[in-house]
């Protein structure tokens, strides 16, 4: 591995204290590098990612992964992911040791892996309909060594009728998975009463906001608020979306 796929430069770390109050231990530095070597290693193979140079995959990769779990409103530092649930919720109903989280649609990994090892007390579930990166990703979780993940093969929607999943999760994290709506319809009925689904987007305007409407009222949820953010690197504007299940499911049906 030459010098030039050494990820963790000693400046991202000075970005990652600056930006987000928080930097990786060592271990942490080097499962970082294990998974970014993973991930250009099946590249080969499987149509992953078409960000590989080091400091692209460190910002638009790790470091936009990890965002999602910082705000600037509410004052939290990514260290303690807990603090977000608490701050956010005002209440203890969502136990903060240990949470349930669920990557959907999380393609090679992203945003789920890099959250599973920065926070290894949460554990993580990946989720995705594409097999083959499934299977990808389980024998990288295995080499790695990270016990809080597991994974699963399907489609979201199905999921959402399942009663092991519904209602099961205390964040639910999308990537560039589908229209916002869409998202909300995968997330909600996974949620507990009071989870979180945090929607990864670029761009965001107002008929964004005005299409989650009618499902977040269908599904008993809200929009607890927008966070527009620059990345730290190529300057580019994105934001996350932070919605807040509120209410037990009346209108989806269950399956067996
Ligand atoms: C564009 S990729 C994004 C992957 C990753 N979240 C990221 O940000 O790099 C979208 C992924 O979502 C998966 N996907 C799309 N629709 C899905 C669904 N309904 N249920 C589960 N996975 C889905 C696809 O197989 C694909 O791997």
């Amino acid at each position: 591995m030459g010098a030039s796929e050494t990820l963790l430069l000693p400046e991202m770390l000075d970005i990652w204290q600056l930006t987000l109050g928080w930097q990786p231990t060592d271990e942490q530095q080097g499962l970082f590098q294990q998974f970014y070597e993973g991930i250009l290693e099946g590249n080969q193979r499987l149509n992953l990612t078409r960000i590989t140079e080091p400091m692209d995959f460190w910002e638009k990769h790790l470091w936009d992964s990890l965002r999602g779990f910082w705000t600037q409103e509410s004052g939290f530092v990514a260290a303690t992911p807990t603090s977000l649930i608490q701050n956010l919720k005002g209440n203890s109903e969502i136990q903060p040791q240990s949470l349930k989280l669920i990557d959907i649609g999380t393609g090679a990994g992203f945003p789920g892996i890099p959250v599973a090892i920065a926070f290894p007390h949460h554990s993580v579930t990946l989720l995705d309909s594409t097999r083959k990166k499934i299977t990808f990703l389980e024998a990288l979780i295995t080499q790695l060594g990270i016990q809080n993940v597991t994974t699963l093969v399907g489609r979201a929607e199905s999921l959402t009728h399942q009663l092991q999943h519904r209602q099961t999760y205390d964040i639910a994290l999308l990537r560039a998975v589908a229209p916002a709506s869409v998202c909300a319809e995968y997330a909600l009925p996974l949620l507990k009463t009071g989870g979180l689904a945090i929607l990864y987007r670029g761009h965001w305007t107002d008929e964004e906001t005005e299409s989650l409407k009618s499902i977040l009222e269908k599904l008993g949820g809200g929009i607890e608020f927008i966070e527009e953010f620059t990345t730290p690197i190529s300057k580019s504007v994105r934001h996350c979306i932070y919605l807040r299940s509120s209410a037990p499911l009346k209108e989806l049906p269950l399956k067996k």
